[in-house]
């Protein structure tokens, strides 16, 4: 894994992917640090991200992402879970392209299955999650599709699966970068 020191590692993809879950495995595979863009929101505003849609609305909610994404790009060796929505400034992605994006992809419906109970993501409030979600897919698929690796996974693989897959991605995508740099 040499070929990844000194950058950093952004998930990117849609909310309950596995980017949170995903991510701290990985980082601990790699013996890097782990962030997690809503964690550190959360605890800069002292308000969970549920709080501050309600109580700020969504855009100081995305001015806090760009801003706690920013800070977190000036380190290294990290992988950081972004927000499902993190993808959609294009200031952001000034920030990602500091590192390698890696979008995690699970078909929609399945995600609906693991997010019915959730009461922490303010966007799937009031109102039936499958059209929520395939809304927001809609609007943010084309920009997922930016990331510099992608990794499909399904509900019926465990995260371990799921990170090591992504390992075996990320080398690859590198070592043909690297192939073609020397062409
Ligand atoms: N591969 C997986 N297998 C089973 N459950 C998972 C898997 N990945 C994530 N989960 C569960 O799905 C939910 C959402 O995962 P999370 O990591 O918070 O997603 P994200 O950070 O992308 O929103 C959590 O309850 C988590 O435990
Ligand atoms: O998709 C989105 O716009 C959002 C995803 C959430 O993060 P996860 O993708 O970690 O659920 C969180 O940032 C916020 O609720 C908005």
């Amino acid at each position: 894994m040499d070929l990844l020191r000194g950058v950093n590692l952004y998930l990117v993809g849609m909310m309950g992917v596995g980017k949170t879950t995903v991510g701290r495995i990985l980082a601990r595979e790699l013996n890097y640090r782990f962030f997690d863009t809503d964690a550190v929101i959360a605890q800069v505003a002292n308000e969970s991200i549920a709080d501050i849609f309600a109580n700020q609305g969504e855009e100081a909610f995305r001015e806090l992402e760009t801003q706690v994404l920013g800070q977190l790009s000036a380190y290294t060796n990290l992988v950081v879970a972004t927000g499902g929505g993190t993808i959609l400034r294009l200031t952001n992605w000034s920030y990602l392209h500091h590192g390698i994006v890696v979008w995690l992809d699970v078909p929609v419906d399945q995600l609906c299955d693991r997010l019915r109970e959730d009461t922490t993501r303010p966007l799937l409030r009031d109102g039936e999650i499958k059209s929520k979600l395939e809304t927001l897919w809609k609007q943010r698929e084309r920009f997922y599709a930016q990331a510099d690796v992608r990794v499909s996974a399904n509900i019926t693989e465990t995260p371990e699966v799921v990170a090591a897959r992504a390992i075996e991605q990320i080398q690859k995508v590198l070592k043909s970068k690297i192939g073609n740099d020397i062409n």
